[in-house]
């Protein structure tokens, strides 16, 4: 990883100041970058104290490489999984009940967003363009050079600690996804996430799959790239191309034949028959 000094020099005030953080880190690094820029500079952005906004289709490796900023970082990660019903309690917390004493208190249990700010930790929104559009304006102060927040359910003005950080994920033209306001997406450095290709993408088989026969793993890595062509000339929706899915069907492929696991691991999924049909005879000419 090509680091400019002066960001070396951040990352590592940021690992000496969780160093002795009760919250462990629960992630390994793991995520391989396509481009050497990737990673880097999304390491930059953060430590500049930007909000990175990773954009790429399902299963392109987003949230491992959420997870391995926050391994490099040494710094603890809480995570939203953004949805149409999700709302201001999902984000900043709720009031609940409590029995002290043998007294009913109200007590506010702190939501992902509060947490992260009030701990100076990461805060991840995985697919943040599922959320309704009102919803997500709340974070706007958050965003932006504030780092602050009203809790409407305290009456009280919460501030990010030193260190805070987002980082946010969208699939863009995902079904059920709406475009990003462009108010939120101007808060965000955007980094572009596409599948891997390729001996990168040997790599991320090889260690994330249980199959070890490597010439199978090569075809495998040939497929896919078979797969995202046939994206690309819209022949069958990027989902198909998916390296999750990918990752599913070696393993499946290390207990039965390959064929049956890449229709059980991709071709299935798809709705259409045509779309099955063309995954099914692009595996056909590499496996039988
Ligand atoms: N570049 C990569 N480096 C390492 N692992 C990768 C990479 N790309 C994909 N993967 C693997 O693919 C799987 C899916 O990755 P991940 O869950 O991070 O995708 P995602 O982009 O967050 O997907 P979604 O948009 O559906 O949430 C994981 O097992 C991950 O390890």
């Amino acid at each position: 990883m090509n680091i400019p000094k002066e960001i070396q020099n951040l990352i590592d005030e940021r690992r000496l100041a969780f160093s002795n953080s009760d919250e462990k880190i629960n992630f390994n690094g793991g995520f391989i970058s396509a481009n050497d820029y990737i990673f880097t500079d999304a390491v930059i952005a953060l430590s500049l104290g930007k909000n990175v906004l990773l954009k790429g289709p399902t299963g392109s490796g987003k949230t491992k490489l959420a997870e391995t900023l926050s391994n490099i970082f040494n710094q603890p990660m809480h995570s939203i999984n953004c949805s149409v019903d999700m709302d201001a309690e999902a984000l900043l917390g709720f009031k609940t009940i409590e029995q002290k004493n043998g007294q009913n208190l109200i007590e506010f249990v702190p939501g992902p967003v509060i947490k992260a700010m009030k701990t100076g930790h990461l805060l991840y929104i995985d697919e943040i363009n599922m959320a309704k559009p009102e919803t997500l304006p709340i974070l706007n102060s958050v965003l932006d050079y504030r780092r602050m927040v009203f809790n409407p359910f305290t009456g009280s003005v919460v501030r990010a600690q030193t260190h805070f950080g987002v980082i946010a994920a969208i699939n863009e033209g995902y079904i059920g996804t709406v475009p990003l306001n462009e108010a939120l997406k101007n808060r965000f450095v955007v980094i572009e996430v596409p599948y891997v290709q390729g001996d990168i993408l040997k790599e991320v088989l090889s260690n994330e799959s249980i199959l070890k026969d490597k010439g199978m793993i090569e075809k495998f890595v040939i497929l896919s790239d078979d797969l995202i062509t046939q994206v690309r000339n819209g022949q069958i929706p990027e989902e198909a191309a998916s390296i999750r899915a990918l990752i599913d069907t070696c393993d499946l492929a290390s207990f039965m034949p390959p064929l049956r696991a890449i229709q059980r691991g991709i071709a299935d999924k798809l709705e259409d028959e045509r779309e099955k049909a063309a995954v099914m005879n692009i595996a056909q000419t590499l496996f039988v």
